[in-house]
């Protein structure tokens, strides 16, 4: 949390995803069914957001029901189409009747698209086994248990599917949360691997990995560790939810339409340069952290 009690905002309001300017067509998604966990939080609200707004009934997915039933009222009110669905993607016989209950909702699921999930800094050698436990159960875990589900039903119903993973740059940079790196790394990799198997049925598989975003979801470091967020990339910037937003849209709607198998980063050059270090920078690698 904040060094304070109370929760920064940050990140863009639902002001400002109803209106922010887009490069898709107005009717990209018109008539989708798209699931999107983690629709009440910084990076899902602005993919629901634009999903609905590309002509997409958008069922968001997430724990807390008034946060999920605020969203909808939002989007209501500009005449998007939008459901609330409590679920935690980490109990799978939940995510089962989830996906039971929007299909019988609405005759179809077209897309789903994962963002529930995060992490808590913390030096890996000093991870409990239930602090490791939770962050792999909620990243790893319960991404796969969403992924089986939609696939499953598009195959019984051979349906066409694509998922879009929200996952972290694994490859450099980020410091801190490695069992978050861990849980994303077999993400990336299982994403992968399903692409193929997975292709047969018409269900394209592909992961955005976001760099530093600005969302509430920071609340959960320091301050001082998110003032030096923007100069970990080389355009020296937190990027905003809207940037993920449109590189999963890019990858759900038809454009995306011989892609899978692939990871898009959105991180302003960051794995390619900068470093982020989320418990501060130890005093060894020139940091002030002691
Ligand atoms: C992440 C990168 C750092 C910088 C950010 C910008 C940099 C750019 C790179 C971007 C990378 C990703 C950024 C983000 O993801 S932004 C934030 C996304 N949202 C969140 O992280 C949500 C908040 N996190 C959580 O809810 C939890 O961490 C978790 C995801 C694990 C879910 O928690 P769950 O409800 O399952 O479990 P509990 O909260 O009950 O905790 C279970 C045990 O886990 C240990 N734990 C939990 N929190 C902490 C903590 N802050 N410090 C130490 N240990 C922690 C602990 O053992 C818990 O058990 P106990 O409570 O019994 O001790
Ligand atoms: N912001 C950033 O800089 C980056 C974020 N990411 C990743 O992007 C994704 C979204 O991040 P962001 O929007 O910033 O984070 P937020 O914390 O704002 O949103 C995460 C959302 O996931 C939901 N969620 C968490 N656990 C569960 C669960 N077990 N079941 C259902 N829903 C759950 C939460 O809702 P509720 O609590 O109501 O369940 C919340 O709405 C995360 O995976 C994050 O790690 C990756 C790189 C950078």
């Amino acid at each position: 949390m904040t060094d304070d009690t109370t929760a920064a905002k940050l990140g863009l309001t639902d002001a400002e995803l109803a209106v922010h300017p887009t490069v898709f067509a107005s009717g990209a998604l018109k008539d989708r069914v798209v699931v999107v966990s983690g629709g009440a939080g910084g990076i899902g609200r602005a993919i629901a957001w634009l999903c609905a707004r590309l002509g997409a009934h958008v069922a968001v997915v997430g724990r807390n029901q008034t946060k999920l039933d605020s969203l909808v009222a939002e989007m209501a009110d500009r005449d998007l189409k939008a459901s609330a669905y409590v679920t935690d993607i980490r109990e799978p016989d939940a995510v089962n009747a989830l996906f039971d209950t929007v299909w019988a909702a609405h005759g179809r699921v077209d897309g789903l698209i994962n963002s529930a999930g995060g992490q808590f800094p913390q030096a890996a050698i000093d991870f409990s086994v239930k602090g490791w436990n939770a962050v792999i159960n909620t990243n790893l875990n319960g991404t796969w248990y969403m992924m089986q589900a939609a696939a499953q039903r598009w195959r019984d119903h051979k349906h066409p599917g694509n998922i879009v993973n929200i996952v972290v740059v694994t490859t450099h940079g980020l410091h801190g949360i490695a069992h978050t790196i861990a849980a994303r790394s077999g993400v990336i990799g299982l994403s992968r691997a399903v692409a193929v198997e997975w292709a047969p049925l018409n269900i394209r598989v592909n992961c955005v990995a976001p760099g530093v975003i600005e969302t509430e979801g920071w609340n959960v470091y320091s301050p001082a560790a998110r003032a030096a967020y923007p100069r970990s990339n080389p355009m020296m910037r937190n990027g905003t939810t809207f940037d993920v937003a449109e590189a999963c849209v890019y990858f759900a709607a038809p454009s995306g339409k011989f892609v899978t198998g692939e990871m898009l980063t959105v991180d302003g050059g960051g794995q390619l340069w900068g470093e982020t270090w989320t418990t501060g920078k130890p005093a060894y690698f020139g940091g002030d952290d002691t």
